[in-house]
């Protein structure tokens, strides 16, 4: 069984596959906040895992202690994912194509694995907001990088002496109407508007056929967008779903 790990800057997310399972069909998956990473420990055991593809942009101290994690699971050694210049058909444009994170190269690959051939915007709605371009013939064009929607509303907070913490939870992120009458609203409108504005642009800009928006923002994002877009559960586990076997080819054949 395979492991698929996408360690982003609030949470880690996990999914378990058949080598030949279809992109999204999990045996298993989860996703944990930095401060239980503890419990994968458990999550993760008894599933004959053979091999883990990992996505790491949460720093040293993460991969340290995904490591020591996954040493006692594994036959081998996790494939630490990293962004390279071109795989799988997909060319990276970025100027050093291992600065672009190892999410958003993954994001693009399991963009283009579920609708290959098409013009397309993936965005990831995260701790940042990534929203990225990539061309109908497989060219990972570059993007932008936002404040995520928990990290725009943290800021009006912290830097401002009237304006409340809008709190996460299902109410709170319910979308506002656009012109707001009170300021928890006002705030939320705003910084959904900042959202969503950005990854209609990029769309406009491409333009796109189609917006992949994923991430832990997505639900309160996708309601707002005016343009065709699918939304998903966790596109970088796609992506590193689709690249696993190459991965593992490499590794045996370096
Ligand atoms: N209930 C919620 N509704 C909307 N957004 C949320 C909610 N809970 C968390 N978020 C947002 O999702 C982000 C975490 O998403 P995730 O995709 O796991 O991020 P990362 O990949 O950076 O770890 C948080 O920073 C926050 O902005
Ligand atoms: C932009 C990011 C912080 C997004 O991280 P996330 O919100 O998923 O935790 C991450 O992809 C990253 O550190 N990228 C490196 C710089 C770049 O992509 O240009
Ligand atoms: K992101």
């Amino acid at each position: 069984m395979l492991l698929l790990v996408d360690a982003g800057n609030t949470r880690i997310k996990w999914a378990i596959a058949a080598q030949d399972a279809a992109p999204g069909d999990w045996t298993a998956h989860g996703a944990v906040p930095h401060a239980e990473l503890d419990r994968l420990q458990a999550a993760w055991a008894g599933h004959g895992l053979t091999y883990a593809v990992v996505s790491n942009v949460a720093g040293h101290a993460m991969q340290a202690q995904l490591a020591a994690l996954l040493a006692p699971l594994l036959p081998v050694p996790p494939h630490w994912f990293t962004s390279r210049a071109a795989l799988n058909g997909l060319r990276n444009g970025y100027r050093h194509p291992a600065q672009l994170g190892s999410d958003r190269f993954a994001a693009a690959l399991g963009a283009r694995s579920l609708a290959p051939g098409k013009a397309l915007v993936v965005a990831t709605c995260g701790t940042a907001t990534t929203v990225d371009a990539v061309s109908a013939a497989g060219d990972f064009i570059g993007g932008m990088i936002l404040p995520g929607l928990g990290l725009m509303l943290g800021a009006l907070a912290r830097g401002t002496a009237q304006l409340p913490q809008v709190a996460p939870g299902a109410d709170a992120y319910a979308a506002p109407p656009t012109f707001a009458d009170h300021t928890s609203d006002a705030i939320l409108s705003g910084c959904l508007a900042a959202q969503a504005g950005a990854i209609e642009r990029a769309c406009a800009a491409l333009p796109a056929d189609l917006c992949i928006v994923s991430g832990g923002a997505a639900a309160s994002v996708a309601p707002l967008l005016s343009v065709p877009h699918w939304m998903l559960d966790n596109i970088v586990l796609v992506g590193l779903h689709a690249v696993a076997p190459l991965l593992a080819a490499e590794t045996a054949s370096p």
